[in-house]
C-alpha cells in the first residue's frame, strides 16, 4: 500500500492507474477505522481493480463547539488495517492541501440536506459535499462507497453526483453493528462503559418502531414512543423521523421506500442510526 500526503505524488499514481485502464474505487473516511469502514473496503475490492482510502478529518464539516479537536486520530493503526486488507493507496492530505489560502468554493445541496442532521448541524453537509467533491476529483474514482449508517450523507452525495453529472457510481453499504445491535462508529470510542451499555437503546427503539409501523401501527405514535424510549435510557433526543428514503422528506407517500432515522446524545457523545421500514404490499 502506498501512503501519500502530497498532491503531485497522488496525481502521478492516479495517472498510471488510468493509463493502465484500471477501475478505481474510493472509500472516503475520517479515520479511527473499525469493521464498518472495512466492510466498505471489502465491497470496494470486489468492485474495482484499485482501491483508494482517504483519511481526512475535514474541518469544514464540523460546527463551532463540535468535536473537531478531540476526534480520534489513529493513523498508524489505520494504515496497518488498510494494508492488511489489500488497499492500494492511502490518501492522507494535510489541511493546507485541501484548503489552501484563497479557497473560496462551497458545494451546497439543498432539499435532502435541509432537515435532520442538516438542521441539527448547520453547514455540516456543505462541508461534506465540498470535501467529497474534491476527493472525487483528486482520485478520479469510477466508484465511491459510503455507509448507510450516515443515511442522510449518502442521500446528499447521491444528489450531488447526479446534479453535477459526476461520472462516478455511488454505492451504499449496509450498517455494520456490534453483537448487541449498536452501529459501529468512531464516536463510540467516547462512550464510558455505562453509556456504552445504555446506547443499545438506540437500535432497539428504532427496531421496535419499524416493526410497529410495518405491521400497520400509527407512525406518529411509533415515532413518539421511540423518543420516549430514548429519553428513558438517558438520551437527549435531537430528532426521530420517518422519512421518504430517497428525498428524506417527512411527507411520506404510501408505496415509497421509507426510513426511520434518529440522532441523540448520551452525555457529550452524539450518536446517529437508522433502519429500513418495509413498505407494505397492496
Ligand atoms: N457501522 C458502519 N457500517 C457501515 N458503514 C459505516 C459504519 N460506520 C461508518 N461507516 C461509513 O464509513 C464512512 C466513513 O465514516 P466515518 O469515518 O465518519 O466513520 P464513523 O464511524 O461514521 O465516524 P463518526 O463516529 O464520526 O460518525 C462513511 O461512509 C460512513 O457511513
Ligand atoms: C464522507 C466523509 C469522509 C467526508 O468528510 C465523512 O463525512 C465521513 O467520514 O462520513
Ligand atoms: N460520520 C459523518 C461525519 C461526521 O459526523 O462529521
Amino acid at each position: 500500500m502506498k501512503t501519500i500526503r502530497d498532491k503531485a505524488a497522488l496525481t502521478a499514481i492516479i495517472d498510471s492507474w488510468k493509463a493502465a485502464g484500471d477501475r478505481i474505487a474510493l472509500v472516503p473516511t475520517m479515520g479511527a477505522l473499525h469493521a464498518g469502514h472495512m466492510a466498505l473496503v471489502t465491497e470496494a475490492r470486489r468492485r474495482a481493480a484499485r482501491v483508494a482510502v482517504s483519511i481526512f478529518v475535514n474541518p469544514m464539516q464540523f460546527g463551532v463547539g463540535e468535536d473537531l479537536d478531540r476526534y480520534p486520530r489513529r493513523e498508524q493503526a489505520d494504515a496497518r488495517m488498510l494494508a492488511e486488507a489489500g488497499v492500494d493507496l492511502l490518501w492522507l492530505p494535510p489541511v493546507e492541501a485541501m484548503y489552501p489560502a484563497g479557497f473560496a468554493t462551497t458545494v451546497s445541496v439543498t432539499g435532502v440536506s435541509d432537515g435532520l442532521d442538516g438542521a441539527a448541524r448547520p453547514g455540516h453537509f456543505d462541508g461534506v459535499a465540498t470535501v467529497v467533491a474534491k476527493l472525487f476529483n483528486q482520485l478520479r474514482a469510477d466508484i465511491a462507497l459510503f455507509g448507510e449508517k450516515d443515511f442522510q450523507q449518502l442521500a446528499v452525495i447521491r444528489r450531488m453526483a447526479a446534479d453535477l453529472d459526476m461520472a462516478i457510481e455511488i454505492v451504499g453499504v449496509p450498517t455494520q453493528r456490534d453483537d448487541d445491535g449498536l452501529a459501529l462508529s468512531s464516536r463510540n470510542l467516547y462512550l464510558a462503559p455505562e453509556e456504552r451499555a445504555a446506547a443499545t437503546a438506540l437500535p432497539r427503539a428504532l427496531g421496535v418502531a419499524a416493526q410497529v409501523i410495518e405491521r400497520g401501527g400509527d407512525p406518529v405514535a411509533a415515532v413518539a414512543q421511540t423518543r420516549e424510549a430514548l429519553s428513558a435510557a438517558g438520551f437527549a433526543v435531537d430528532y426521530v423521523a420517518l422519512v421518504d428514503a430517497e428525498t428524506l422528506s417527512e411527507a411520506v407517500e404510501t408505496g415509497r421506500p421509507m426510513r426511520l432515522l434518529a440522532a441523540a446524545r448520551l452525555g457529550a457523545t452524539r450518536l446517529i442510526d437508522n433502519v429500513e421500514v418495509q413498505v407494505r404490499q397492496g
